[in-house]
């Protein structure tokens, strides 16, 4: 085993061990809480240029397969674990996490100190950081961290985007067709609008309002995607052109806080954000509790005592995180529109929210009831 140091912008340096390629990678280093789903964390492309430190202690037991990737590739810019399994053992594994790791170039770091990291963490906030099994001086790692670039002011989305549309179909008989804006999406998020009968046409995240309204899409989705919100104009823009429009609309995450700002709110960085599987979500109208997945270091800015006002009419805060009582939903009154900051497709997570989607196809089938005049 090759030595390896993880440190960090602040001047903390942790030692540890090679896991996965070797090399040397710089990005924001994060803290995951998921006691499972470390496939689905790997291949979330909003993870780009994150470094990403799993607290759950032992890392890598079920192995990779081909079935569970978000996406087409490993998108962590970096990989913390604290131990790395010995042996995966699954019915599904057909790799090893190490492998794959390997295949795709990532550098890792298995170290004893993942519990230090994430206290750390959690008080100093996240952080730049480089992970180097090349490298033997953390002082000149850690200058060429600070010349590494920020995650405040990164705009990310078009660089892990599509950049040609592509059809996914419905299963079984089409009930709606859905244009969804890939700002970074989850391969589960169209495939939950599928199975409720929605085909969904993903299109690149530079796509405009009139390029979108062009497919006379039922609905319109905004999907999660990596780098800081105050940056996404151009989706912001797109955004407004839609929900002038009035048709429905839908946003997870990233698209939750585009839809924030098209809303004319403004958003902020996290101290240290939600990553994980088992986050706490009020829905502010039924007062039930969903526990819910999380990846987000952003959060938007918004009125909790009440409706406020927009340009599209009367706006509120539809859910609340119990935690730290950071804004998780957004919804129109007098629109059919509505986000949420979590992840309701459920990959890797509980399925408390997966309601979410029927409510979407609710607001498409109500807007064409009343197209229709029935
Ligand atoms: N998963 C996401 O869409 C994350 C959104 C944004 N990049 C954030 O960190 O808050």
């Amino acid at each position: 085993m090759t030595q390896a140091m993880l440190v960090l912008e602040d001047g903390r340096v942790f030692y540890g061990e090679t896991f996965g390629a070797e090399g040397e990678t710089f990005g924001e280093v994060v803290f995951n809480t998921g006691m499972t789903g470390y496939q689905e964390t790997l291949t979330d492309p909003s993870y780009h240029r994150q470094i990403v430190a799993m607290t759950a202690p032992h890392i890598g037991n079920t192995g990779v397969n081909d079935l569970d990737p978000e996406s087409r590739r490993i998108h962590v810019a970096g990989y913390v674990v604290r131990e790395p399994a010995r042996v995966a053992s699954n019915w599904r594994a057909q790799r090893s996490l190490d492998a794959e790791l390997k295949a795709y170039g990532v550098v890792g770091i298995a170290m004893p100190g993942t519990r230090a990291l994430t206290r750390h963490l959690r008080d100093r906030g996240a952080m730049r950081a480089a992970i180097s099994s090349v490298e033997t001086d953390p002082r000149a790692l850690h200058a060429r961290i600070l010349a590494s670039p920020q995650m405040a002011g990164a705009d990310l989305a078009a660089e892990v985007a599509t950049t040609e549309p592509y059809v996914v179909p419905a299963r079984g008989e089409t009930r709606f067709r859905v244009a969804a804006v890939d700002l970074g999406i989850k391969a589960m998020t169209p495939y939950r609008m599928a199975e409720r009968g929605c085909e969904v046409t993903v299109l690149p995240a530079t796509v405009t309002a009139e390029q979108i309204l062009s497919l006379n899409p039922d609905g319109v989705f905004f999907s999660n995607g990596p780098g800081d919100p105050s940056t996404a104009d151009r989706q912001v823009e797109a955004l407004r052109g839609v929900l002038g429009s009035g048709t429905p609309f839908f946003g997870i995450c990233f698209g939750n806080q585009i839809f924030g700002r098209a809303l004319g709110l403004g958003t902020y960085k996290l101290r240290f954000g939600h990553r994980g599987v088992n986050q706490p979500v009020q829905d502010r109208r039924t007062g039930r509790i969903e526990i819910s997945a999380h990846n987000h270091g952003f959060a938007v800015d918004a009125p909790l005592d009440g409706p406020f006002d927009t340009a599209f009419g009367r706006a509120e805060v539809s859910h609340v995180n119990l935690n730290d009582g950071c804004v998780e939903g957004l919804r129109l009154l007098d629109r059919p529109a509505f986000s949420v900051q979590y992840h309701p497709e459920a990959a890797a997570g509980p399925h408390d929210s997966t309601v979410l989607f029927d409510q979407f196809c609710a607001l498409m089938q109500h807007a064409r009831n009343l197209k229709e005049g029935v």
